[in-house]
């Protein structure tokens, strides 16, 4: 039960030692080469974007032409010359990220961090319950799951302290978070409706925003996070297809009060995902997406209400995902309250924030059409020292 299979078949690009490369898609342990087996040149550009750009209708025709080929035994044998073992594979950044969103959709976690950095203040602002927050993060720092993360360099400010200094990150922090990727674009000038996400997002994968607490902590009065979380954003390899989580859609929370038009909730599109957070190899956190108060429909809605359009390799996530417990927590801003309430690790070391050297792995499950779970792999990073 690697949660790989049948039901789930998500896309990546990979390639062998001496080859180009390729979209694949995982079954099993193993690497289907799309490519060679269609022969269709749009698998062979090295990214998802172009087979994205076909929009729905393509994305239906080869889930249902894999999922035959992989079903039936007679068909299976000719699959199998295509097949690479995981191990023999480099996995690369499965698509060419046009513009990258990062939402703020976790009322557990905005609660969080609102008390962390503005105590004096109410924990939620009080747009927060009527629009999905979010801000514009840097496309071009989006990199593939284990590209080590260096240490930030920049300037902090404590309250305390009289003056800014300037050195390498000492609160440098993780967020787990849910991405989603556009396919098909829209235009200038109109709005995509929530009814139309699922012609517009082709699928979901695994974000780790790393953030450097201390320098955005100084930089984002006005406005919002900058250079503390443009360092480096990891995604995990595979794209989790749209039609692989109907078994995982779920209403979203209750509403505290009726929303415009545009975010009023229609079909389903909370996501039952259950989220792990590994430091060093231990869980430190179960983050579970189904309570997100915000769904992909309704920030995807919000993205465009103002007519911006979407590009192909659009890239927005959920934001940090933190539930109710302390042990639910996205980030370790919030598990150890901002430093105060450091972890004690089973090798008997504590955290409060990363160690150079140490490990983060963000990986999520979901149920899956087989009655089982799919999995959404993973998305891991090593912290490497300050440059
Ligand atoms: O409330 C703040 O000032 C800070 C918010 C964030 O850390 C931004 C962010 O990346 C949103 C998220 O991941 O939920
Ligand atoms: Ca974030
Ligand atoms: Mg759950």
């Amino acid at each position: 039960m690697t949660g790989f299979g049948i039901d789930n078949l998500p896309y990546g690009i990979f390639s062998t030692p001496g080859t180009h490369p390729r979209t694949g898609v995982r079954i099993g342990d193993a690497v289907l080469d799309v490519a060679a087996l269609t022969g269709d040149d749009v698998h062979a550009t090295g990214s998802l974007n172009a087979f994205m750009a076909r929009g729905p209708a393509a994305w239906a025709q080869l889930r249902a032409d894999l999922t035959g080929r992989l079903s039936d035994a007679a068909h299976r044998a000719t699959v199998e010359e295509y097949l690479h073992r995981l191990d023999d594979v480099t996995l690369h950044l499965p698509f060419e990220v046009a513009d990258y969103v990062d939402f703020y959709s976790s009322r557990h976690h905005a609660e969080n961090v609102g008390r962390i950095f503005r105590p004096d203040g109410d924990a939620l602002t009080p747009n927060w319950t009527h629009l999905p927050i979010g801000y514009h993060g840097r496309a071009g720092t989006v990199r593939v799951s284990g590209t080590p993360v260096v240490r930030p360099s920049g300037q902090r400010k404590a309250p305390q302290d009289a003056a800014p200094t300037f050195g390498p990150s000492i609160r440098l922090d993780i967020e787990a978070e849910v991405g989603f990727v556009v396919g098909t674009p829209s235009e200038l000038g109109t709005a995509v409706p929530q009814a139309a996400f699922a012609e517009h997002v082709f699928g979901v994968c695994l974000v780790n925003d790393w953030s450097a607490r201390d320098l955005q902590a100084w930089e984002y009065v006005p406005l919002g996070p900058f250079l503390g979380k443009s360092f480096l954003t990891s995604v995990s390899p595979w794209v989790v297809p749209l039609a692989a989580l109907e078994a995982a859609r779920v209403a979203p929370p209750a509403r505290e009060h009726e929303l415009q038009g545009y975010l009023q909730d229609g079909e389903p599109w909370g996501l039952d995902l259950d989220l792990e957070v590994r430091l060093n190899g231990e869980v430190v956190s179960r983050p579970p997406f189904d309570q997100m108060y915000w769904t992909p429909a309704q920030q995807l809605a919000h993205l465009t209400v103002n007519g911006a359009s979407l590009r192909t390799g659009d890239l927005y996530a959920s934001g940090t995902v933190s539930g109710p417990g302390r042990d639910q927590r996205g980030s370790l801003l919030e598990l150890s309250w901002n430093g105060t309430q450091p972890l004690t690790l089973a090798d008997g070391s504590t955290r409060a924030f990363l160690e150079d050297g140490d490990v983060v792995t963000i990986s999520a499950t979901a149920p899956g059409a087989g009655g089982g779970r799919i999995s959404l792999g993973e998305v891991t990073g090593q912290v490497l020292p300050a440059r």
